[in-house]
């Protein structure tokens, strides 16, 4: 589990896109990802290079921050119905949410007392399970994705982690279809992690859906760490940058950029 985490660890940005930067980085956080001071001494009691050669405390901090993410992404267990849709998703070569995005799904899902969620990209249901042990009892998931087959297996996983059949609504299309069906102020938090080209699109519907305190959250803003690096992008990188300006600069919104998973993009509707 911690070694699967630590592979979907985000990736420590090599350099950084200017426009994304509102403020020069302390100095201090720039410890170069070569450098070796934050290693520990082979037989030194847990003493890293630079404590043994220069005392320096804060580099043996930002030398364990990978580890740090690594544990806090396994810190809540998965069961086997989770682990049963992530081996399908593995199987159907599509992402799935890490164990740590998942588990900040349930608390964002738990901290608005959610009823209905709405989510863009069912995929085999790994995110959909977590939103689901998060909301209120009676809370309802409608999930929308153009797979039939990957809604099949959703539906699977959601029975076999105890969930009744009428605690998730699948609705099989491309959101951009689906959306603009589903009711005004009717939703407590949107998911999004589908089609990362509309992911403008996503928040422009998710405002409309959302009630005032509902929150929407997008999936993989990270980018592997594309987002952040400032060599040629593809043009979902540069859709996710503009996602980002936007959540950010939108007064309607109260944005948080939570390093969990590849990035997930947290923001509630004032
Ligand atoms: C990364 S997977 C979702 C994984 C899922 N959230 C999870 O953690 O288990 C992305 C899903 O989005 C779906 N998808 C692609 N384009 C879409 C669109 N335009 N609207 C809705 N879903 C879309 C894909 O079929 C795929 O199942």
């Amino acid at each position: 589990m911690a070694q699967s985490a630590a592979a979907s660890a985000p990736a420590p940005a090599r350099r950084t896109d200017p426009s994304l930067d509102p403020r020069p980085i302390p100095r201090r956080s720039l410890t170069p990802l070569n450098d070796r001071s934050h290693q520990q001494v082979p037989g030194g009691n847990g003493y890293s290079h630079a404590q043994a050669t220069r005392g320096h405390k804060e580099r043996v901090i930002t030398g364990n921050r990978l580890t740090s993410w690594a544990f806090a992404d396994a810190f809540v267990a998965e069961d086997d119905a989770l682990r049963w849709a992530r081996d399908r998703a593995r199987e159907a070569g599509l992402r799935s949410v890490s164990p740590g995005t998942g588990a900040a799904l349930r608390v964002l899902a738990a901290t608005v007392d959610a009823k209905a969620v709405a989510e863009i990209g069912t995929g085999t249901g790994v995110s959909g399970i977590h939103l689901l042990y998060g909301m209120r009892p009676d809370g309802v998931l409608t999930t929308v994705d153009p797979e039939p087959e990957h809604q099949q297996f959703a539906r699977q996983a959601f029975r076999a982690a105890g969930f009744a059949s009428n605690r998730a609504r699948f609705i099989p299309g491309h959101a951009l279809d689906v959306l603009p069906r589903l009711a005004d102020s009717g939703y407590d938090l949107v998911f999004c992690d589908g089609d990362r080209l509309e992911s403008l699109d996503y928040l422009a519907e998710s405002l409309r859906l959302l009630r005032p305190g509902g929150l929407v959250a997008f999936e993989g803003v990270f980018a592997s760490g594309r987002t952040v690096d400032s060599g040629p992008q593809p043009t979902e990188v540069i859709r996710l940058r503009e996602l980002l300006r936007a959540v950010r600069e939108s007064p309607e919104l109260v944005p948080s950029l939570l390093p969990v998973g590849d990035g997930l993009l947290c923001a509630v509707k004032r």
